[in-house]
């Protein structure tokens, strides 16, 4: 049989997700249903609470399947074990906006720790995959600088290099260009949609930016842990 030229890199069907215990509990994801095809960015926005990260941390394996299915790069996540959990988080990049750099290591350095959980690879080649990916985030004057002498939005595209670095085939971003200004955030966009086109990567982006709503493939929006809309657009520019 031909393979599916456009498998699905996510599947969630009738998702819940409660927090707390006893009185306290609240029901955080109520009944998500969503497919998201390989490649493509996707955005996740709404309101305050609506539940956009912790949708986003049961999709990246970062948080228990409580209720429902989530297949993720064709694996279900319900009842997964550990190690294979491990094996996928390892095939996935993550962007935060709390950036957790090392500070002891340079941007180099920071960035070649994404590769680190790639076993197949030749170290050797770790320092200048490094410095293409920050060169492509407009860092290629700062790659051996340390942390403590990067600006916010420089950290910042450190990470999201780390987190590129390993040739992700799904990436899951909460807020990532928050810290940046217009120029980076566009930068970052616009590597983002060339790595869906190039190599199929996968993202998926809770983001209240404008500027990235508007190169979206396609917004997803929750209130109160619902779907309430689901809408593919156009990218402008
Ligand atoms: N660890 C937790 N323990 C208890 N309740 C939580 C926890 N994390 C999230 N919640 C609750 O679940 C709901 C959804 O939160 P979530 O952080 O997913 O929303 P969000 O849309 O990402 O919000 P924001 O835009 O403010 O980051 C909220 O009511 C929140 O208070």
């Amino acid at each position: 049989m031909p393979a599916d030229p456009n498998p699905l890199a996510l599947s969630v069907a009738g998702l819940n997700h409660w927090f707390g215990r006893g009185e306290a509990r609240k029901q955080a994801i109520h009944d998500v249903t969503l497919d998201i095809p390989s490649g493509g960015l996707t955005a996740l926005m709404g309101p305050s609470g609506s539940g956009k990260t912790t949708l986003l941390t049961l999709m990246g394996c970062l948080r228990e399947v409580q209720d429902g299915a989530v297949g993720l790069l064709g694996q279900e996540l319900r009842g997964a074990s550990e190690a294979r959990l491990v094996a996928l988080r390892r095939r996935l990049g993550f962007i935060f906006q709390a950036h957790n750099l090392h500070e002891s290591l340079s941007a180099r350095q920071n960035v070649m720790m994404g590769l680190q959980v790639k076993p197949q690879r030749d170290p050797r080649l770790d320092s200048a995959a490094a410095e293409r990916v920050l060169g492509l985030l407009g860092l290629a004057d700062r790659i051996d600088y340390m942390p403590a002498n990067l600006s916010g939005g420089q950290k910042q595209r450190v990470a999201i290099a780390r987190a590129l670095v390993g040739g992700p085939e799904v990436i899951f971003a909460d807020e990532p260009t928050a810290a940046l200004d217009r120029e980076s955030g566009m930068a970052v966009v616009a590597l983002l949609k060339r790595l869906g086109k190039m190599r199929g990567t996968t993202t998926v982006m809770v983001t209240h930016d404008n500027r990235i709503l508007n190169q979206a493939d396609r917004i997803v929006t929750l209130e109160d842990g619902r779907i309430v809309e689901d809408r593919l657009q156009e990218a402008v520019g």
